[in-house]
């Protein structure tokens, strides 16, 4: 790996814990690829007692003996101990070792009662020294139900949960530092924040070079990743990749992705519900409405390279294969500015409060009936609202007067009573002149090119 990128919360969080006096059992977690085991690993670079062990599939008696092989390279302590993993374990407490035991889940696999025996050691004598032991898992419903649950023998034994999240855009454009903001915007629109698939770029070749070689060539290592991923966590993948192709052409509602898909609304939330847990799948709501009440939910991929994957590759192999080196120029060129407008907007979100000097509470979409907009930022001054367009032509003053009148149909109920609503744009092009003189001479109107949102 050329350069770690970011993770210093979490890498000080780690630290902290293997640093202090008293005992400490942390849980990270995450969806596939996001870097769990590398941030383990980097963390313990500088650690002289830690003991880093990845499990494999295996039998039980397997990944014990690996275990105990690993640690006593470390610990020859070890080699006089009963050969279980409570005397093990308590061995190490008294060394007060860090132990990592990445892939956890493939320990459970085998031994269902490891957490009720690890929980039983901890409170019999770990828990009493200094020793850190970290428990990480891909496999979202095996942490969350084993691990992390109320009902799970070592919950409640917890001291710090590190639930992995991808990495931003400014951490995600160190991996093609060279591109300009139009080019980086749409790269992470490609590729998100998930480093395993950002170290594929090679920052020296054009964007459209990396998707080629990388994405749409039948031997790169993302042209069948998706694919690959859901097969691994489900068992009858056919409809949730049927669920993924709606989303991915843009169907919202649950009625829009049950027409697509071709399945009964009633039986698409437990897929929605499935994909949710495996955080491939987000739900999102009007950015005014209650979190618990609202029933107007919309549904859309949360990784970029999935939607992308699920809009350009899945179902269309065979073009691909003949289109060969110039499928990118042919099929995804033409398509990009659409494919990218809905993740540019989602950053013109995220951007918003480092824009704009008021104090945020929520900044996202909002919609009601056909009434929609796509930045909306509640602040305690009032609201702020924006439209983002990546077209091709500047954008004009009938623009601003569309976002004045559609940002008059919103209903926020906290909103202060003289409050003032600020109007905000964001241009992949630019602004007509007219648009420009009208922004100079009114305060309550910002213009924002995309220089300004990838930072
Ligand atoms: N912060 C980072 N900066 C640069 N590269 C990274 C970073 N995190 C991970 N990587 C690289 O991304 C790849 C995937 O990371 P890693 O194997 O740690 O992910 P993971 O979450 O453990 O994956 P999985 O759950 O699929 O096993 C590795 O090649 C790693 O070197």
């Amino acid at each position: 790996m050329e350069q770690f990128v970011d993770r210093d919360v979490e890498r000080d969080q780690l630290t902290d814990c293997y640093e202090s006096e008293t005992a400490d059992f942390v849980v990270i977690y995450g969806r596939r690829r996001l870097g769990k085991s590398e941030l383990v690993r980097q963390s313990i670079a500088d650690q002289e007692d830690a003991v880093y062990y990845q499990a494999v599939e295996s039998t039980a008696q397997n990944q014990l003996e690996q275990f105990v092989e690993t640690a006593t390279a470390q610990f020859p302590s070890l080699q006089n101990v009963r050969r279980d993993w409570e005397a093990i374990l308590e061995t190490l407490g008294e060394e007060n070792a860090i132990v990592v035991i990445d892939e956890f889940p493939f320990l459970i696999e085998e031994d269902d009662s490891l957490p009720s025996r690890i929980q039983r050691v901890w409170d019999t004598k770990l828990q009493e020294t200094g020793m850190t032991l970290v428990l990480v898992g891909s496999s979202i419903s095996v942490m969350e139900n084993k691990v992390l649950s109320g009902s799970a023998p070592l919950y409640g034994r917890r001291t710090a949960t590190i639930d992995l999240k991808p990495l931003d855009v400014a951490d995600a454009r160190k991996f093609f530092p060279g591109y300009d903001p139009e080019t980086a915007i749409t790269t992470w629109a490609i590729y998100g924040g998930t480093p395993y698939y950002l170290q594929t770029i090679d920052p020296d070749e054009t964007l459209g070079t990396n998707v080629q070689q990388g994405v749409l060539s039948e031997q790169s290592l993302l042209y069948s990743e998706p694919e690959f991923l859901l097969r691994t966590e489900l068992r009858q993948p056919n409809t949730y990749f049927s669920i993924l192709r709606a989303l991915a052409h843009g169907r919202r509602t649950p009625n829009e992705i049950a027409g697509m898909a071709g399945i009964e609304s009633g039986s698409l939330s437990t897929y929605l519900q499935k994909l949710r847990r495996l955080r491939l799948v987000e739900r999102h709501i009007p950015v005014t409405a209650s979190p618990t009440a609202s029933k107007r939910g919309r549904y859309r991929i949360a990784a970029p390279l999935f939607r992308f994957w699920f809009r350009f590759v899945y179902g269309n192999q065979d073009q691909l294969r003949i289109l060969g080196d110039t499928a990118y120029d042919e099929l995804i060129a033409p398509e990009l500015a659409d494919y990218v407008s809905p993740l540019f907007e989602r950053l013109c979100q995220r951007a918003l409060p480092h824009l704009i000097d008021r104090r945020f509470s929520d900044v996202g979409q909002w919609w009601f009936k056909e009434h929609e907009l796509d930045v909306l930022g509640l602040t305690e001054s009032g609201l702020v609202a924006g439209e983002c367009k990546f077209a091709s032509q500047p954008v004009s003053e009938g623009v601003l007067a569309d976002l004045d009148r559609t940002a008059s149909e919103v209903r926020w109920s906290e909103e202060p009573a003289d409050g003032e609503t600020l109007y905000v744009l964001f241009s992949r092009s630019g602004y007509t002149d007219d648009l420009k003189n009208t922004a100079d001479a009114r305060d309550d109107v910002r213009l924002f090119e995309l220089s300004d949102i990838i930072y």
